[in-house]
């Protein structure tokens, strides 16, 4: 059994390696895993649908055949008028029940995929968020779990019905005329696989590179609304427009490649459907001048055939957009393959981690797709508890060191270690619980100002978030707004001054217990007296923890135990504020006399 699966799984990647089109559909049938009772319902259901339109051509055909034994039967042709419109009525109540049952199964794998996705891209690693732009995320998701609706929709209204249909009737003909059914089963193998082959070779490759322009235009638009603002500020809509119009000519250029395809192969399709219906009604009709068909049985064949054209018709439309819902979900199939970021794994050997020592050891570090190294065996102790300034030139690697901290990256040698534990030791989500951020442009949610406050800790009081908003000098602020700490703060806190912003996201951390804590910039947007208010509450409220403050303004790291000065992804000098400023030569004492002489010319 076991080897069998094995055989089975080898055949199948084979398949999806040879054709990629298969590992679409397999990624597609794998959702419907758990839902074997509703898959038996509704194939059950299309049999028996099948069975009971097959039959009504058998009806007409002895309709017709006592039609012509003259006027005295006409009681047998109310009884056969009879079970025509019993076998209708059933067809329309089992089909009813088929559809009930797919909306049921359909909205339950809709939910579910999009939670798994969704699930899914948020592990995805920082430098995959970073190269994917969040409109063209959305919109793949979006049109994913859309296209996996139709798919279904597909398979068990139009194309197993479609098969039973097709299957049936050939075998139906077949049992009177085996020629006959010979003819028919060969034309519907044969238009089944130029049709299949149309799609794969011909149709999918312009449907996937339409779909890539739909995505980057999507994206596009998506990036310019929301950096409206900065477009506003340099006046650029035009600029933006002639972007997305440059970027829609192409998508529609790619888009009517992929139409004009789809329009040839439906004409191939139907002059096979043409082909097929002159080759059925001719036999029908030589057969009936041989004298081995009756009236009846002519119009048996031709009531069978136009049973069978229109799920012809049907199953080229309906394999079109099979094909299409295919190309769509090929986004969810390639989101699901991206490996999540490192320490994600549920096997990693969970260690906990409790203080705030910090250890960096012979690290060397480079950004994705970058040559040169960032950080080259790079050494740094931080003990627990200890409050660190770190300053330096921008782009010196400060902010980095805080990304490796977080295992945001992954570095190519060296150990990170907290409390004497390898940070790769650690389940990530742990790890992330363990330090409090403010970034450098504090990211809030569009929800209340209660709600991003207490981001993180949604078991905390509401009169603790109101101590954080105090002791970060906000509290008065959200006061003075009608809504209070209902006020929702706009996309990205857009409705919030820069200042307000950083603040509200103090106050997050302030209800965070945490033994590390990183400041980056956090109080760049601050006056200096509500800077110094801050500091003052920080420096009570996180005296006991590992603070780690990242700064331009050195009036905001003078009073810390150490200051370490970053250049080049190295730190080049350390110790408190008065020795630094002792060394003559020294970068933070040329960055003290810097700011000191920019002050005073302003
Ligand atoms: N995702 C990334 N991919 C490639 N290079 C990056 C990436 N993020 C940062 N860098 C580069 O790494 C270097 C260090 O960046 P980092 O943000 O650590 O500097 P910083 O000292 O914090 O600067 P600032 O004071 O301006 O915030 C910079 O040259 C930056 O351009």
């Amino acid at each position: 059994m076991g080897r069998l699966k094995d055989i089975i799984m080898r055949a199948k990647r084979s398949v999806e390696r040879a054709n990629p089109y298969w590992k679409i559909v397999n990624f597609s049938l794998g959702q419907y895993a758990g839902r074997r009772l509703q898959i038996i319902c509704l194939i059950g259901t299309s049999f028996l649908l099948t069975c009971s339109e097959l039959s009504i051509p058998v009806f007409v055909g002895r309709l017709v055949d006592t039609l012509s034994k003259g006027a005295s039967h006409f009681q047998d042709t109310y009884s056969l008028l009879a079970m025509i419109v019993i076998l209708g009525i059933i067809s329309v109540f089992l089909r009813d029940i088929i559809f009930r049952v797919i909306i049921y199964f359909n909205s339950g794998i809709m939910r579910l995929l999009t939670v798994n996705i969704f699930s899914h891209i948020q592990r995805l690693s920082t430098e995959w968020h970073i190269h994917n732009l969040a409109g063209a995320t959305l919109r793949k998701l979006s049109r994913g779990v859309q296209a996996m609706d139709l798919f279904n929709y597909l398979i068990f209204i139009e194309l197993i019905p479609s098969a039973f249909i097709l299957i049936g009737a050939t075998l139906m003909i077949g049992w009177h005329w085996p020629m006959v059914g010979v003819i028919v089963g060969t034309s519907l193998l044969v238009f089944v696989c130029i049709t299949l082959s149309l799609i794969q070779k011909y149709i999918y490759p312009a449907a996937k590179v339409a779909n890539d322009a739909d995505a980057v235009l999507n994206g596009t638009i998506a990036d310019a609304i929301s950096c409206n603002m900065l477009v506003k500020s340099f006046a650029s809509e035009s600029k933006e427009e002639a972007r997305v119009r440059s970027e829609a000519a192409a998508w529609r250029s790619h888009l009517m490649c992929f139409w004009h395809r789809s329009a040839t192969a439906g004409s191939i399709q139907y002059v096979m459907l043409v082909a097929l219906n002159g080759v059925l009604i001719g036999t029908g009709l030589w057969l009936w001048q041989r004298g081995y068909a009756s009236p009846g049985d002519v119009t048996y064949i031709i009531t069978t055939y136009a049973i069978i054209n229109g799920y012809l018709r049907g199953m080229e439309h309906n394999i079109r957009s099979l094909q299409r819902s295919v190309n769509e979900m090929e986004d969810l199939v390639t989101f699901n393959k991206v490996p999540v970021e490192a320490g994600r794994d549920e096997t990693v050997t969970t260690k906990s981690i409790n203080g705030g020592s910090i250890v960096f050891k012979n690290i060397d570090f480079r950004y994705p797709g970058q040559d040169k190294l960032l950080y080259k065996n790079f050494n740094l102790s931080i003990a627990a508890g200890e409050r660190i300034g770190v300053v330096g030139h921008s782009g010196g690697g400060k902010t980095t060191f805080v990304k490796l901290l977080q295992r945001l990256y992954e570095i190519e040698r060296g150990i990170i270690s907290i409390d004497g534990i390898n940070i790769k030791d650690v389940n990530i989500e742990c790890l992330r619980n363990h330090i409090s951020i403010v970034s450098q442009e504090p990211l809030l949610f569009h929800r209340t100002l209660l709600e991003n406050i207490s981001y993180g800790n949604e078991n905390v009081f509401l009169a603790d978030i109101h101590d954080a908003a105090k002791r970060a000098r906000i509290h008065d602020f959200i006061m003075s707004l009608p809504d209070g700490y209902d006020t929702v703060v706009g996309e990205r806190g857009l409705r919030l001054s820069g200042g307000e912003k950083q603040r509200v996201a103090i106050a997050r951390i302030m209800l965070r217990q945490t033994p590390i804590i990183v400041l980056d910039e956090a109080t760049s947007n601050l006056d200096s007296i509500s800077e110094a208010e801050i500091q003052n509450e920080i420096e009570t409220s996180w005296s006991n923890r590992t603070l780690i403050v990242i700064a331009h303004r050195l009036s905001s790291v003078r009073d810390l135990d150490r200051i370490l000065v970053f250049a080049d992804g190295q730190v080049v000098e350390e110790g408190d504020h008065e020795t630094l400023l002792l060394k003559k030569d020294g970068n933070y004492r040329a960055l003290m006399e810097k700011q000191n002489r920019y002050c005073q010319a302003t």
